[in-house]
């Protein structure tokens, strides 16, 4: 694996944590998922990559979630927890609260399980992580809200996407230019929350 390809370098250059950053602008671009004035939620933030470019898009603090720590970034208020975790609701209502909110406009996720190199294993780790994602903010994204999430692509990717939409106006399935090409994953844009 060639780790510093041209997005590696200019992730050192531009002072991005990750390579990542340039996944979430060209979403950005090419999807508007976040306003100046939302509340954001993101899962499987660490070390920061994408974080560092939702806390530019808003003004308002950012909310950022990850299995592992995360070295502080301002305004953004970092839960450690486990997706997969039925006690990280109450983590997460406990930072909203402290926020003086009870709903977010976008959710994002770049959460990915430790791969195994088993295309099904990996496929199902990942759909269930994005399951448990959207199961977690349904009910805390206000109408109109988005979604961006990451998905290892496999045999279920269309069912979970079928499974999804019928909350939202709006879905596709992208893969922008910064993802490595021979990697499965794919980016599932929810927009426009009914
Ligand atoms: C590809 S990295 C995210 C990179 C990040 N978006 C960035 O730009 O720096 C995937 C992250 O998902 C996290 N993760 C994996 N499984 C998780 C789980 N069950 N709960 C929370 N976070 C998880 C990992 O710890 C890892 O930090």
């Amino acid at each position: 694996m060639n780790r510093k390809d041209r997005y590696y370098t200019r992730a050192k250059k531009d002072n991005f944590r990750s390579r990542a950053s340039y996944k979430l602008l060209e979403i950005q671009s090419k999807f508007n998922v976040i306003w100046k004035t939302d509340y954001v939620i993101e899962f499987g933030s660490s070390p920061g990559g994408w974080t560092q470019v939702v806390q530019k898009l808003t003004e308002k603090p950012v909310i950022a979630i990850d299995i592992s720590p995360m070295d502080p970034i301002e305004n953004v208020t970092f839960v450690q927890g486990n997706i997969n975790d039925p006690e990280l609701s109450e983590k997460i209502k406990i930072a909203m609260d402290s926020l003086g909110i009870s709903s977010v406009s976008t959710v994002l996720s770049d959460a990915m399980i430790k791969t195994s190199g088993n295309y099904d294993r990996d496929h199902m780790g990942s759909y269930l992580l994005c399951d448990n994602v959207m199961n977690l903010s349904i009910d805390l994204l206000s109408p109109g809200g988005n979604v961006v999430l990451k998905q290892f692509q496999g045999d279920s990717t269309m069912a979970f996407v079928n499974k999804w939409k019928v909350y939202f106006n709006y879905y596709k399935v992208t893969k922008p230019n910064a993802s490595r090409q021979h990697s499965r994953e794919v980016y599932i844009i929810f927009k426009d929350k009914i």
